[in-house]
């Protein structure tokens, strides 16, 4: 039973309408249980039966659980890079990559300014607010789709847009100062490397690298998850695929609260220093025609330490048509997603919960 005065009424008030977003309930009130607005429906939890154990023998067969493999990207032309890419992209949909050249002082920098944001003052963070933000590509909020959800999730972002004002001198003017420095660091950083792994994943379809399908728009999430008086019975992101062609996430580095899909089970996805973890998107699945896979993943709460990580996300641009390409269906092969624009997929996807379960890309699979 939450404590008198955590009412569900209480808490999205306090929450959502005075936007001061779960880390502002665990700041003020600290609750001691978890409010009911928070506790997930038995079947939306991850039990420990729902966990795949890894690296361990399963019986008389011994053979080994899969793991997220971590590939050492120090030099890019090395086929075998572009193989562990390719296997990985194929079957998981996640991989880690070591050795990308991002130094671990710009990484702990970067997680520095991100926590340096959710520790300003409520009334500073509320000018960020969703749609009454000051600015127009930066935003902050709670949870996923709060006015759709039963129940909230257990997580902060303040999100940014760089849009196509990449080339723009101040296109960061209206950011937070406290963050908005290293952000941009964050995406000069990113960008390279994203482009050099798709550039992988293209010529292994014999396609062509076009910049503006696979990179033409490019996002970041600051997450921050708050520690939680009873993590089994919350969810710090619900279960998602991500909707854009790939994403480099910053996780943070002893805290590993992120599982990947595997089979009907949850692999972890272990914090290794220095890494970048690499998920596959639907734009990709949609884009090879099912050759690669875009993972489902989600996010614990953890009771003891509050965490945050670095989503980059690389999309297509937003007038984009994404549909299975023409060099993957050149052998007779059936396309099995019709053209979409990528801002028309975008709004779908953010029109509906974590929890509305079926997939996004099922609505645009032809049948
Ligand atoms: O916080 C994480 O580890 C992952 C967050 C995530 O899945 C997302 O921002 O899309
Ligand atoms: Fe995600």
């Amino acid at each position: 039973m939450a404590p008198i005065g955590l009412t569900d009424v209480a808490v999205t008030d306090f929450v959502l309408n005075q936007r001061n977003g779960v880390k502002g309930l665990v700041d003020v009130i600290s609750p001691k249980t978890l409010p009911s607005r928070y506790v997930q429906l038995p079947e939306k939890r991850v039990t420990p039966e729902k966990l795949m154990i890894e690296a361990t023998t399963t019986g008389k067969g011994g053979s080994l659980a899969p793991v997220i493999p971590v590939i050492d990207v120090s030099d890019w032309n090395n086929p075998n890079v572009a193989e562990e890419i390719y296997d990985a992209s194929t079957t998981l949909g996640f991989f880690q990559i070591v050795n990308h050249g991002v130094s671990l002082d710009e990484q702990n920098k970067l997680r520095g300014v991100g926590r340096a944001f959710f520790d300003l003052s409520a009334e500073e963070k509320k000018r960020y607010w969703e749609e009454s933000s000051v600015s127009e590509t930066a935003s902050y909020m709670t949870s996923f789709k709060p006015s759709m959800e039963a129940k909230l999730e257990w997580r902060d972002a303040l999100k940014f847009d760089f849009k196509n004002r990449y080339d723009q001198v101040d296109f960061a003017a209206t950011w937070p100062t406290v963050c908005r420095d290293e952000v941009v660091k964050h995406s000069d950083n990113m960008k390279p490397i994203g482009k050099k792994i798709l550039e992988i994943l293209m010529k292994n379809l014999n396609a062509r690298m076009v910049e503006k399908t696979l990179m033409g728009s490019l996002r970041m999430n600051i997450n921050y998850y708050p520690k939680c008086p009873e993590p089994k019975l919350a969810v710090g992101t619900g279960r998602h695929c991500d909707m854009n062609t790939l994403t480099l996430l910053l996780q943070d580095d002893i805290i590993g609260t992120l599982y990947a899909r595997c089979g009907d089970k949850w692999l972890h996805v272990p914090p290794v220093m220095g890494a970048l973890v690499v998920n596959i998107g639907d734009v990709l699945q949609i884009l090879s025609n099912d050759r690669y896979k875009s993972a489902e993943h989600l996010v614990m709460a953890n009771q003891f330490l509050s965490r945050v990580s670095f989503a980059y996300y690389l999309g297509p641009g937003y007038d984009s048509v994404i549909e299975p390409l023409r060099e993957v269906l050149q052998n007779g092969e059936k396309p099995l997603y019709k053209a979409t624009k990528y801002a028309d997929y975008m709004k779908y996807y953010f029109g509906r919960p974590h929890s509305a379960g079926n997939k996004t890309i099922e609505s645009v699979k032809l049948h």
